[in-house]
């Protein structure tokens, strides 16, 4: 099934989503026929991960066009509808450029899609560099097919190693609140064939304490310019983690996920999401009525506890702004340098 699809006339136009909220119950598709409805879609993370959010932005401006509305407000809604992700305003912004110069919006925002699963390809064959022999490799929140183009970031890589016969487990952090590891990750690792376990968040210390993890890799949501990684809320925890233990911990991003014109991690936004998401569970309450809730999606990890960064031209390490800086603007990925 697909994750995300665009649909010209008579069916469409529309951009048809597996409503990942739906997941691992049930594949059910969400047909989104006007740009509130991908805005809802982005907000209920029925869509989401960032190189995602990105190609749905860039779709959402394109129905706009199509169907003859605003597409300066229609760009200005999609690019508000998260703050954290990097790639939700460019995608937004890059097709409403396309359009404002009279290039076909739609056209741009395939092309965004191309390059960002020609990106997870290359990722996943610069980061396979990273993961041991025998590999025992734990991961956070969502980064497959469910949240990017292609294979997706850091689950692209972890795919790339099992079919170098190179993953001995994937160890899935369920990734509290809303359970993007157990519910997405488990489900698309279960579809690979990946040799997985899924542990409840605070279970990660006494695994690494154990000695059963050799790498840490995960995604991000948006890179400052002084290396700061944002991601999913945990984390900061697993790169604390990670150096305590001595054991490697490797960020997966495209480079639409860095953000050279946010100078440091702590300008860079953090979602706060609803109290609710924390106080409740399948409609049973977890909590007290009217207990106080902190629920960040997101957390902000140092660059100095990331050892390396793996984007479509390659590793980058130390993290740096030297190193950051020297990436400059994204170019377009053309086809014969994919691998
Ligand atoms: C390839 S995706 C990297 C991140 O976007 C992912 O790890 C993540 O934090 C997603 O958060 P979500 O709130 O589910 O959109």
């Amino acid at each position: 099934m697909d994750v995300l699809r665009w649909s010209d006339p008579p069916e469409g136009p529309a951009l048809l989503l597996l409503d990942q909220t739906r997941l691992p119950r049930e594949e059910a598709v969400l047909v989104c026929r006007d740009v509130p409805a991908v805005v809802r879609a982005v907000r209920e993370l029925a869509v989401r991960g960032a190189p995602l959010l990105g190609i749905a932005a860039g779709y959402g401006v394109a129905l706009a066009a199509a169907l003859g509305e605003d597409v300066e407000a229609a760009a200005r809604a999609l690019a508000g509808a998260r703050p954290t992700a990097v790639n939700l305003a460019r995608g937004a912004e890059r097709v409403l450029r396309a359009h404002r110069e009279g290039r076909p919006a739609l056209a741009e925002a395939h092309a965004i899609a191309d390059e960002e699963a020609a990106a997870s390809a290359r990722m996943a064959a610069h980061g396979l560099e990273l993961v041991p022999e025998g590999g025992r490799v734990l991961t956070h929140c969502n980064t497959g097919a469910l949240a990017a183009g292609g294979d997706g970031t850091a689950l692209g890589v972890v795919i790339a190693a099992h079919r170098a016969g190179r993953l001995t487990m994937l160890w899935v952090d369920e990734t509290r609140p809303l359970l993007q590891g157990a519910r997405l990750t488990a489900y698309e690792a279960a579809r690979h064939g990946l040799p997985h376990t899924v542990l409840p968040d605070g279970a990660a210390a006494s695994l690494f304490a154990a000695g059963e993890v050799d790498l840490v890799v995960l995604g991000a949501d948006r890179i400052a310019r002084d290396g700061s990684v944002a991601n999913k809320v945990g984390t900061y925890s697993l790169a604390v983690l990670a150096r305590h233990h001595g054991v490697p911990f490797v960020v997966v991003a495209p480079t639409s996920t860095v953000d050279l014109a946010t100078r440091t991690g702590g300008d860079i936004p953090i979602e706060l999401r609803d109290p609710g998401e924390v106080t409740a569970f399948a409609g049973q309450p977890t909590a007290p009525l009217g207990s106080p809730v902190y629920n960040p999606a997101f957390d902000v990890t140092p660059g100095d506890l990331v050892t390396a960064i793996v984007t479509e031209r390659g590793v980058i390490a130390p993290v740096n702004e030297g190193n950051l800086a020297a990436l400059g603007d994204p170019p377009p990925i053309s086809d014969d340098e994919g691998s």
